[in-house]
């Protein structure tokens, strides 16, 4: 659907690449109906943001206040936060003055979730204040009974954990802040406080889709007006509907394209095990021997994504003696990756946006959940979805090479092959069919357009 639609909207993302890509992708489909988007991101990402060109994207900046660093140069997370909203809130209101200075006023504001702040700015211009969640709504749900008083913290550790349209859940399923209440009281706040104005929202979207969450999509139907308009990958990996859309377009760490690719077209197919825990995870020094001696030891290629600031964690001389089998890399150009015939299982941290990828394209999945929603995310993928298993830690919460090994060898050729292919490719048509013409998530995303116009 293309209608000439004269609404321009201001999207603002969290300063984080798993919150960028979503609501960049999202406003590629506003886009494509007519509308024009804006996006901002914080001065110090778009410097050092690798960009594609974005020929149908404005982009623009608003300060977290940490214009040389960005988060990793504050004093502390809650530094960070209250940075974050005291001067974003401040350069948010004069890129809208500006932007309407130069004859393109915005009508709405599209603002992540974990900036509720914006809001207020928002309602300041008199303009529709959306907001969206980078996460799903199972566990956006757990955050508002949290906010709410109804999920009382800490967790009893013999809890069961019963809330509306969610699967039973033991306390470590619950996402890290929760299930670790005290420990990171910063990100706790952060998560929590995404409902302290919901209810001002004039729509309340998610990066997911009807069929994926059913039973808590409908029940939080019930609170806001709540719309699902995921899976947000570029349009080539599902409907094909926008023209040339193969990559999500901004990258903050440079990916080895080249080189992924090339390895990947010598391997047979469904033989290579991909490994990646996103864009934030710091893991365990620890974890990451149990990894590497796990990848060495299995029958599978490998390639896995170690971040230039994990190498050092990396056993001596791994990526010279195991070269023959295995490729490691600072950064993939993961959907590539994950679409790629040789693909066997996708060892991954549980962040949604790559759940989503590996569900969309059909990977079977094997969960090693860092923090934040991971936990939860791993519980779904298991148990809901069925498109794969979590590893189990030890008591030290550390996932053994041989438990990893085991995991891998039981998706890509055990008994659970199967179901979990089956299940893979029943999901993979589901999320296309929700972003295809008449889908549900299309359907929401042209009700949402209308409104704008
Ligand atoms: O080598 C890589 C590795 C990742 N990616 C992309 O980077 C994104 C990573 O997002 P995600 O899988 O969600 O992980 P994080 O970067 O860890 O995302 C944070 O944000 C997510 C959305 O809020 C949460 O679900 C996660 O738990 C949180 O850690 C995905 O789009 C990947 O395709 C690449 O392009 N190349």
């Amino acid at each position: 659907m293309k209608t000439p639609n004269k609404a321009h909207v201001l999207v603002l993302p969290y300063p984080a690449q798993g919150h960028i890509n979503p609501m960049l992708q999202f406003s590629k489909r506003l886009v494509a109906r007519g509308v024009k988007a804006t996006l901002a991101n914080s001065v110090y990402i778009s410097k050092s943001m690798h960009k594609d060109p974005i020929s149908t994207i404005d982009t623009d900046t608003f300060s977290d206040g940490h214009d040389v660093g960005g988060y990793n140069s504050a004093e502390s997370p809650e530094a960070y936060l209250t940075k974050l909203r005291d001067v974003g809130s401040r350069t948010l209101a004069s890129l809208i003055e500006k932007l309407n200075g130069l004859g393109r006023p915005v009508n709405a504001l599209i603002y992540d979730g974990f900036l509720p702040w914006a809001l207020d700015v928002a309602k300041e211009f008199g303009i529709l204040g959306v907001v969206f969640f980078t996460q799903t709504c199972a566990v956006n749900s757990i955050y508002y009974h949290v906010h709410e008083g109804f999920l009382s913290l800490p967790l009893s550790p013999d809890s069961t954990i019963l809330l509306p349209g969610l699967p039973p859940l033991e306390p470590c399923e619950t996402p890290s802040s929760v299930y670790t209440y005290g420990l990171y009281p910063s990100f706790i706040d952060l998560l929590v406080n995404q409902f302290c104005n919901v209810d001002k929202a004039d729509w309340v979207l998610f990066n997911t889709f009807y069929e994926l969450e059913e039973e808590v999509v409908d029940w939080m139907s019930k609170l806001w007006r709540v719309r699902t308009i995921g899976p947000t990958l570029p349009s080539m990996y599902l409907d094909q509907q926008l023209k040339d859309d193969t990559d999500y377009g901004i990258n903050l760490f440079k990916p080895h394209s080249t080189v992924c690719m090339n390895w990947l077209n010598a391997k047979p197919s469904g033989s290579v095990v991909y490994v990646s825990f996103g864009s934030m995870a710091e893991v365990e020094p620890e974890q990451m021997e149990e990894i590497a001696w796990g990848l060495n030891q299995s029958n599978y290629n490998f390639l896995w994504v170690v971040r230039a600031t994990e190498e050092a964690k990396l056993p001596n001389n791994f990526i010279n003696d195991t070269a023959e089998k295995g490729l490691v890399v600072t950064w993939s150009p993961q959907l590539q990756v994950l679409a790629h015939e040789s693909m066997g299982c996708f060892v991954t941290h549980c962040g949604f946006n790559s759940i989503l990828e590996a569900l969309s394209l059909g990977v079977p999945m094997v969960g090693v959940p860092y923090w934040s929603d991971q936990a939860t995310n791993a519980k779904f993928m298991e148990d809901v979805w069925g498109i794969g298993i979590r590893a189990k830690m030890d008591d030290k919460g550390i996932v053994r090479r041989e438990v990893l090994e085991a995991c891998m060898k039981e998706v890509i050729e055990g008994e659970k092959k199967n179901e979990v292919m089956m299940n893979a490719m029943k999901w993979k048509k589901l999320a296309k069919e929700a972003l295809g013409d008449g889908g549900s998530s299309d359907k929401n995303i042209n009700e949402f357009v209308a409104e704008l116009a």
